[in-house]
């Protein structure tokens, strides 16, 4: 199954207009992919924190509407990165959203873990409460974002509810990129599951991107991991490999198992 990662850069001097339409060339010109990841927050700029509030969208908004038409146009699995979602009761979350080859939503994500370490992240936006995985025809997914990365409890919560893949898009600075790498790899190892990890590149708000976007499978092994410039990152993989991995190293039966038998 072929991948593609799409590494944006939302730079301060581009409105949402403008980098919508230029991220939609993007995608149109990928070729032969089934599932098709972006970044986290990439049409507002994870880092314009003055234009939350301006740039919050609904599931029927600009983001949505135009990845909704290039997933139904090329027949794709599109993971759109997130939004600024404005909800019915007036709070924002950074919402997450898998769309099918129908344009349709298949499962949304509000980030659980909002940021605060010089970030307004955590001061703007609501928290999320659920943790799906959704079943679809190329493995049981879940989709979590950036921060995410950095909470065993919830990965651990993931792999109990079966994700053998897990979409993480990120808006991840450059001055923690060897953090990144590692908990990429480290999550898709102990879970034994695939991490699609995309970032965003470029400069916001005088704040470097890390880039580096990668894939990472089952086993531990990193498929393919971009620099750290604008970019399509292609990869192939194979979703049986989920099964095969725990099959032959059973370490998620083993763990499961060894936490029902403890005692105090
Ligand atoms: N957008 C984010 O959640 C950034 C997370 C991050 O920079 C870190 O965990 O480090």
């Amino acid at each position: 199954m072929k991948i593609a990662l799409v590494q944006v850069a939302s730079p301060d001097s581009e409105t949402r207009e403008d980098r919508i339409q230029r991220v939609e060339a993007i995608l149109r010109g990928i070729n032969g992919a089934e599932l098709i990841v972006l970044p986290e927050l990439w049409s507002a700029g994870y880092f314009h924190f003055d234009e939350y509030e301006a740039l919050a969208e609904t599931l029927t908004g600009p983001t949505v509407t135009m990845c909704s038409r290039v997933a139904k146009d090329l027949g794709v699995y599109l993971h759109l990165g997130s939004i600024i979602e404005a909800g019915d009761d007036g709070r924002l979350s950074n919402t997450s959203i898998l769309l099918g080859p129908d344009g349709n939503v298949v499962h949304t994500y509000r980030k659980i873990h909002v940021f605060g370490y010089q970030s307004k992240e955590a001061s703007l936006l609501t928290a999320g409460s659920s943790l799906p995985v959704v079943r679809l025809p190329f493995g049981a997914v879940a989709g979590i974002t950036c921060y995410d990365l950095r909470f065993p409890g919830l990965w651990m919560e993931l792999s109990g509810r079966g994700a053998g893949i897990v979409i993480v898009p990120a808006a991840w600075p450059a001055a923690r990129r060897e953090h990144w790498r590692l908990l990429t790899t480290a999550r898709a190892l102990e879970h034994q599951i695939f991490v699609i990890a995309c970032n965003a590149a470029g400069t916001q708000e005088g704040v470097e991107l890390g880039g580096h976007s990668r894939v990472v499978d089952p086993a531990g092994n990193v498929l393919a991991e971009a620099d750290d410039a604008e970019s399509v990152l292609l990869v192939d993989i194979d979703p049986l490999q989920v099964q095969a991995v725990r099959s032959e190293f059973p370490v998620i039966g083993d763990r499961l198992a060894a936490y029902d038998t403890l005692t105090v």
